[in-house]
């Protein structure tokens, strides 16, 4: 009765890996419990989630090495892995599921980085935007209900809501990436898309340095002003401060990303006897709530839903 605030499976998006083939469930060997699943695992999952109550899923490839290139070209093609997930899962469950689909590069770059290269080998912000709003189109041509830029570059909000708008897509929401951190928590992740084999230096001339707050408030201002429907703020347990800075200061939903890292620790930490999972799960999930979260993209959805259910 005297509870400020609740969790529901309402309030989680599960992030999921799709890869090439059929009847395929690949190990993720550093996130412990989640594999990547081929189209027809994906359509499993998603219907799975329908039937937990999770509201949407947000999907990942893992980009085989002779589809990767320098320019990323693969995220444009309408017929690659993600927009074949896409419209399977849209062909099989309809709106009763939401699709989150990443916008960024660097499933696709044989570099790693979330953009295009300049000849120094600097990550080019305008070069990138005009790449991404193309990836956003196609993916929202292929069903997907919310496009989630994670790169990171200056300006890609305002650039894919007009070019959505223009192309008919009036319906297809926004959700940034608005406060993402050069995090050390990514690493299970860039192993799931396949990107930490190749990923050359880090992602820190555009990615947020943990030290700064103040910058988050001006990151989050600028995505919301430029059209985004819900901000994201990414790490999780590390940035409940932001979460809660951004809630005092913006009338928008704020989502948090509990990232690969932290999945793994407490993967890991069960493993070692440090506590039991569903307690250890529940509490961090709640923290986000009170911190002022509408809702939290987390590995471990499935399970908090079916442990909400029987509560
Ligand atoms: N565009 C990249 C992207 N989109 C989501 C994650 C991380 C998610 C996680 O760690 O669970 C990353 C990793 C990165 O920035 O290197
Ligand atoms: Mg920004």
């Amino acid at each position: 009765m005297f509870r400020e605030t609740r969790l529901a499976a309402a309030d989680l998006i599960w992030p999921i890996f799709v890869t090439e083939g059929s009847g395929v469930t690949d190990p993720v060997a550093s996130l412990p419990g989640v594999s990547r699943r081929s189209v027809d695992g994906i359509v499993e999952q998603a219907r799975e989630a329908v039937s937990l109550g999770i509201p949407c899923i947000a999907l990942f490839p893992y980009t085989q090495a002779d589809r990767r290139s320098d320019d990323g070209a693969e995220a444009l093609n309408p017929d690659n892995l993600m927009c074949r997930a896409i419209r399977a899962v849209k062909d099989a469950v309809g709106s009763d599921l939401g699709v989150l689909a990443d916008v960024a590069l660097d499933p696709y770059t044989s570099h790693g980085q979330d953009g295009l290269l300049d000849a120094s080998g600097y990550v080019a912000n305008d070069d990138t935007v005009a790449v991404l709003v193309d990836q956003a189109i196609v993916q929202a041509e292929a069903g997907a209900d919310i496009v989630a830029p994670s790169d990171m570059m200056d300006g890609r909000v305002r650039a894919i809501r007009m070019a959505l708008e223009m192309g008919g897509h009036h319906n297809v929401q926004i959700m940034a990436y608005a406060a993402k951190y050069a995090s050390a928590f990514y690493g299970p992740f860039r192993d799931a898309v396949g990107s930490s084999g190749v990923l050359q230096g880090d992602k820190k001339t555009y990615q947020m340095d943990p030290a700064n707050g103040e910058e988050a408030l001006r990151e989050i201002a600028l995505d919301i002003a430029e059209g985004a429907d819900s901000v994201m703020v990414k790490p999780g347990l590390a940035y409940l401060d932001i979460i809660w800075r951004a809630k005092q200061a913006f009338d928008v939903p704020i989502f948090a990303y509990q990232v690969s890292g932290e999945y793994a620790l407490v993967e890991a930490g069960v493993a070692a006897g440090v506590g039991e999972r569903e307690a250890l799960v529940m509490e961090k999930l709640i923290a986000f709530r009170r911190a002022g979260c509408t809702g939290i993209l987390t590995y471990h959805a499935p399970q908090a839903a079916r442990w909400l259910a029987n509560a």
